[in-house]
């Protein structure tokens, strides 16, 4: 049997990367600068939201951002939460909109993110930043998908030339991360619910993207030996813990490299947001 495959660490990346945007925060405020500002948006109370919020707001304030959460009740209508975004858009202190997904039912979130300015649009979802990521052409990157390709990089320096197969065409990862792999040369291939054979195509793959949201979805005999495993689903048990889309124990023993969850896609997620906001700050105030 082979060796076990790497386990890519991305709490530890994470927090590296959160140090090194620590530092350049520091150094703008040293410099006499003020510092970049996050605002959050939270419409509702679903407990899983609330936690993210939370810890994105914690995270934001460890390296000296400015992060501010907006907790709006659960019947906000789409009037009050445009009038938000219009109001934030406005604030020149403002540098990064995010605003958490899902929204309640009776408001239309593509409504809701085509009002946030471009500019500000943190976790770009905005179709001037969805197209611009498609053109190739500089812009906000969804920070899930931004995280994938920093954890890739550990393990694979050189992308190109791979055959990359990710599960999964929502705005929010499947599609973005499928555009940062093309454009790293990979030959991708996005897989989803209607595709057949779902087993031999990701039996090609020597980069695996699962983000389905099924737990355990992705089984280790699909997996190609050596290939590398970059799991994004987040999934909560029964038993209350989290697992990822993909047989995490099983596949230990195929895959080269594989991501865990918790402790792989996620805290990447967030310290990449900080990252795009101190982007969005530098392109907005220099
Ligand atoms: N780690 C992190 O930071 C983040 C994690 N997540 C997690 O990632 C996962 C995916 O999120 P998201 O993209 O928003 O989810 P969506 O539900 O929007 O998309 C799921 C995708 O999986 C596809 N799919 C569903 N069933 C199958 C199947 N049987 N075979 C093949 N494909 C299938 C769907 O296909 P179709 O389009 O045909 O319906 C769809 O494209 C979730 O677990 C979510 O919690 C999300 C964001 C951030
Ligand atoms: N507008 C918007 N943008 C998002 O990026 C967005 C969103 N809405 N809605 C929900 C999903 C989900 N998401 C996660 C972020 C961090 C972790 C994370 O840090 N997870 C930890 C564990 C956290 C825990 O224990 O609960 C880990 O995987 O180790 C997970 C999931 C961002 N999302």
């Amino acid at each position: 049997m082979q060796d076990q495959a790497r386990i890519i660490d991305g709490k530890a990346a994470a927090a590296a990367l959160r140090a090194e945007i620590g530092l350049e925060i520091a150094a703008i405020k040293s410099a006499g600068g003020s510092v970049p500002g996050l605002h959050v948006v939270l419409v509702g109370d679903d407990p899983a939201s609330r936690v993210y919020v939370a810890s994105k707001e914690r995270l934001a304030a460890e390296i000296g951002m400015n992060s501010v959460a907006h907790r709006l009740p659960a019947e906000t209508s789409e009037a009050e939460l445009l009038a938000k975004i219009e109001a934030l858009n406005a604030d020149d202190s403002v540098d990064g909109i995010l605003v958490q997904l899902p929204l309640p039912k009776h408001i239309n979130s593509g409504a809701i993110i085509d009002a946030i300015d471009p500019a500000k649009d943190v976790d770009g979802l905005h179709p001037i930043n969805a197209g611009r990521l498609a053109g190739g052409k500089e812009g906000l990157v969804p920070c899930t998908p931004l995280g994938c390709m920093l954890l890739l990089r550990q393990v694979l320096p050189t992308l190109a030339g791979l055959e990359a197969v990710v599960i999964g065409r929502s705005e929010l990862v499947g599609r973005p991360v499928a555009q940062l792999l093309l454009q790293a040369d990979c030959t991708v291939t996005i897989a989803h619910s209607r595709t057949r054979d779902l087993a031999s195509v990701v039996r090609r793959a020597d980069i695996v993207v699962a983000a389905v949201g099924r737990p355990h979805f992705v089984r280790a005999d699909w997996i190609k030996p050596g290939a590398t495993v970059i799991d994004v689903g987040i999934n909560r048990l029964p038993d209350g813990k989290l697992t990822g889309d993909v047989d995490f124990a099983q596949a230990l023993n195929v895959a080269g490299a594989i991501t865990p969850v918790p402790g792989g896609v996620g805290p990447m997620t967030i310290a990449c947001l900080l990252r795009n906001t101190l982007t969005a700050f530098r392109a907005r105030r220099g």
